[in-house]
């Protein structure tokens, strides 16, 4: 049996939309109020496992000591051999049929914290964060409303996977608040640009690849064997202030409308355990140059949402809304195609650097991930379940995130990412 056999059992009870059964195992970084030391865990169902209570027992070996670590970037060091005999090794250790942890209380007692006890951190050092732009209705959306509807996508975008570098300092795990930011904007009436608080905040609806193993400088990665260097995916909200950026970003691109918080989930779900909703993603017309091409299915079937629950600030419940629901499988650029481009030049990559897919947005309205997409830049507001409308987002909106690999009576999942917005400083 191998760890994705979707007849592993756990003596751990999973329920059937948990996001953490046995086939998924992402890692993270946690402490306890009991226990303040960051260490490396593993979900399963509701309970967090202690890799560092593990090692420390002499059950658990990924080669070297790694999970008593306030980041997973020295286990992710070691390279997909560790990652794979680790994730295999936990794998049997939860099986229904292990004895070693399921009838040792003692042992149970100190290696399984329940989730609602963990308080999740990074758990990933980041040196270096990059966002692509790799979905093609999303690319198209903007492109219509602040270029030109009849070339909405720029000549170059069908031969290269574009991306920009994003700032590494300001990406936070979510449930950290995140503050609006100010900044200078000019609307395209006004004579002057004047400075005050972002008054189109976004967010951008995105999952994130981990460089588990980086290249060196002036040795690119070929496309083939880039996946070997991927650890693994997070969600992301890559919060973005439209007024901000429509304004800054030309030519060089976004600057500070997207670096104030970009959000991104605790658990890291390893490529190993997506392997089984490996799916085609859309054909390539034209084919890409020799050095993106690549064979076979390279998309994911990731079933993606986004919820709003509305601040206290108009009078409305706190119920959430989904505004989108969209599928990773619609990304047109593929990981190892992101990887390949970023590192063709010579530049290298390392141990925790995190690079975003882009905003997914799907074909139909209700699976743009953006609100610029979804309210079509504030002119088509939404309606929320308590009757509220939202063109952007108010001071104390919660935007939630979550997203699932559906298998036969179990699911795949990252949990949630979430972030509340706090009002501009004064
Ligand atoms: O097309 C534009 O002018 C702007 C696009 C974005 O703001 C999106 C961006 O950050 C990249 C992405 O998330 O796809
Ligand atoms: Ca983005
Ligand atoms: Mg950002």
């Amino acid at each position: 049996m191998t760890a994705n056999d979707p007849a592993l059992r756990s003596f751990v009870e999973v329920a059937p939309d948990s996001h953490f059964p046995i086939q998924n195992l992402p890692f993270g970084v946690f402490s306890t109020a009991a226990d303040p030391a960051r260490r490396v865990g593993v979900a399963i169902g509701d309970l967090v496992l202690d890799l560092a209570v593990l090692e420390r027992a002499g059950l658990l070996d990924a080669g070297a000591p790694v999970f008593a670590c306030d980041s997973l970037n020295p286990f992710m060091a070691l390279g997909r051999d560790a990652w794979r005999r680790t994730r295999a090794r936990v794998s049997e250790l939860l099986r229904h049929d292990t004895a070693t942890l399921r009838d040792d209380a003692g042992l149970r007692a100190r290696a399984l914290v329940p989730m609602a006890e963990a308080v999740m951190h990074l758990p990933v050092r980041i040196g270096g964060y990059t966002d692509f732009y790799s979905s093609r209705e999303h690319a198209t959306n903007v492109g219509s409303m602040f270029r030109d509807p009849k070339n909405a996508l720029l000549p170059n975008w069908l031969h290269i996977p574009i991306g920009y570098n994003g700032r590494a300092s300001s990406v936070v795990v979510g449930g950290t608040p995140i503050r609006r930011p100010n900044g200078q904007t000019k609307a395209p009436t006004a004579e002057a640009p004047s400075f005050g608080p972002c008054r189109k905040l976004d967010f951008e609806l995105e999952t994130a690849f981990i460089v588990g193993r980086g290249n060196a400088l002036g040795e690119p990665i070929p496309v083939g064997e880039a996946e070997a260097h991927i650890f693994g995916m997070v969600l992301m909200n890559d919060w973005s202030a439209r007024d901000l950026q429509q304004w800054e970003y030309v030519p060089l691109g976004p600057f500070n409308a997207k670096s104030f918080g970009t959000s991104i989930s605790p658990w890291v779900v390893t490529m190993e355990a997506l392997e089984p909703f490996r799916t085609a993603g859309p054909v390539q017309d034209p084919q890409p140059l020799p050095y993106l091409r690549q064979d076979g299915p390279q998309g994911f079937d990731l079933h993606l949402e986004v919820a709003l629950k509305p601040g206290g600030g108009d009078g409305g419940g706190d119920d959430e809304t989904t505004i989108c629901r969209t599928n990773f499988r619609h990304m047109y650029w593929s990981m190892a195609q992101q990887l390949a481009h970023h590192t063709v030049s010579g530049c290298d990559t390392r141990t925790g650097d995190l690079m975003g897919s882009g905003t997914i947005s799907g074909p139909e309205p209700d699976s743009f991930g953006s609100l610029l997409e979804l309210t079509w830049n504030g002119q088509k507001p939404l309606t929320l379940a308590g009757g509220q409308t939202r063109a952007f987002l108010e001071d104390g909106d919660d935007v939630v995130m979550t997203g699932w690999c559906q298998g036969n009576g179990y699911r795949v999942g990252f949990g949630r990412v979430s972030g509340q917005v706090l009002p501009a400083r004064g």
